[in-house]
């Protein structure tokens, strides 16, 4: 099966959010608390996809705010040498910070973020700030969860999900669910589901999908009678290393297969993956091979130091596919 987009836009997709910084501990398998080097690299989970996206081919941009200093000019500088369009990251005039997150790799199982994110630029992101003529050049918007955490980032979101519609632009909502931003589970399960009933497609983890429906427990049947009540027509639900499933309305349900590798750390994988499922199909590719894509994606990133400028190449992802059937 594979899904349709609209061929004449400017950019593949266009993505919304957090662009931040990563601090990966340079030292492993030890607990933050004895790591004294760590290693910057552009991150946050939309622009990390952005970049793999990029990296990949597609032609990307990206909608946030950064803050006006060292980290948000080097934020900029990498993004944009990587292809993505910065023509709308506005800059903060108002003090706002960048967020960090730190890592902590305590063995290739066990792995930890501790995110730095009180008064974060991104979350400071303006309706006013987000503008229909760029949004309408765009195949698809992807949404970050997290940008719904707080206003006004929350109504700048709100608006680019209505442009989007307004504009037949593909929404893809990555859950993205990050504890430290939110005030409350039900805040989260209140946007979230709004958000996800809106969505074309939803991609997140099982205990996202659980997050979306304030329960514990819950189950890939239950999410998907749930979704497709509304707008979605694809929700793909992703289970670690035991691999993923996407769920078609149609009643088609493809599961992807993990890949094995020497796992140096295990966050990053998702944003991999949405980066390189997001490629295939955009580039026509059915959700079966698209599923490999995401997969193979994720194991070479989970294999890497970074999430960000670990990002694959299409060789890359295609040489590890043809090595396991
Ligand atoms: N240890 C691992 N080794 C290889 N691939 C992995 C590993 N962990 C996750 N993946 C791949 O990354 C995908 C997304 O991982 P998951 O942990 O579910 O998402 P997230 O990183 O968003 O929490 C999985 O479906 C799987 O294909
Ligand atoms: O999303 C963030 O703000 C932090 C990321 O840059 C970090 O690398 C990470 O946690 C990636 O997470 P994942 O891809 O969801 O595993």
């Amino acid at each position: 099966m594979k899904y349709e987009f609209n061929n004449d836009r400017k950019f593949d997709v266009i993505a919304i959010g957090r662009a931040c910084i990563d601090l990966n501990a340079a030292e492993y398998n030890r607990p933050m608390e004895d790591t004294m080097t760590f290693k910057k690299y552009v991150g946050g989970s939309p622009i990390n996809i952005a970049i793999g996206s990029s990296k990949l081919g597609l032609k990307v941009g990206f909608i946030g705010k950064i803050s006006d200093d060292q980290h948000g000019r080097y934020i900029e500088r990498y993004v944009r040498e990587v292809g993505v369009d910065t023509s709308n990251i506005v800059i903060d005039d108002e003090g706002h910070k960048t967020g960090l997150t730190f890592t902590e790799i305590k063995s290739p199982e066990d792995c930890s973020i501790l995110m730095y994110r009180e008064e974060v630029a991104d979350l400071y992101l303006k309706p006013e700030e987000v503008h229909e003529d760029y949004i309408k050049q765009a195949k698809v918007l992807l949404v970050s969860g997290t940008a719904l955490s707080k206003s006004p980032s929350r109504e700048a979101i709100l608006k680019a999900v209505s442009l989007a519609k307004r504009n037949n632009v593909k929404v893809i909502f990555e859950l993205d669910y990050r504890p430290y931003s939110w005030k409350s589970t039900e805040e989260t399960a209140v946007y979230y589901s709004l958000i996800a009933e809106q969505s074309d497609i939803v991609i997140g983890t099982r205990d996202e999908y659980d997050m979306m429906e304030h329960t514990t427990g819950g189950t890939n049947e239950q999410t998907i009678h749930y979704l497709f009540q509304h707008s979605p027509n694809l929700v793909v639900i992703k289970h670690g290393v035991e691999g993923s499933y996407a769920y078609a309305k149609s009643g088609e349900i493809f599961k992807g297969n993990a890949y094995k590798t020497k796992v140096l750390k295990t966050f990053g994988a998702g944003d991999s993956y949405a980066s390189a499922f997001l490629y295939a199909l955009i580039n026509g590719k059915d959700i079966e091979t698209a599923l490999k894509y995401g997969s193979a994606s994720a194991s070479i990133v989970v294999s890497k130091h970074s999430s960000s400028d670990a990002m694959p190449t299409v060789d890359e992802i295609e040489g590890l596919i043809s090595t396991r059937v």
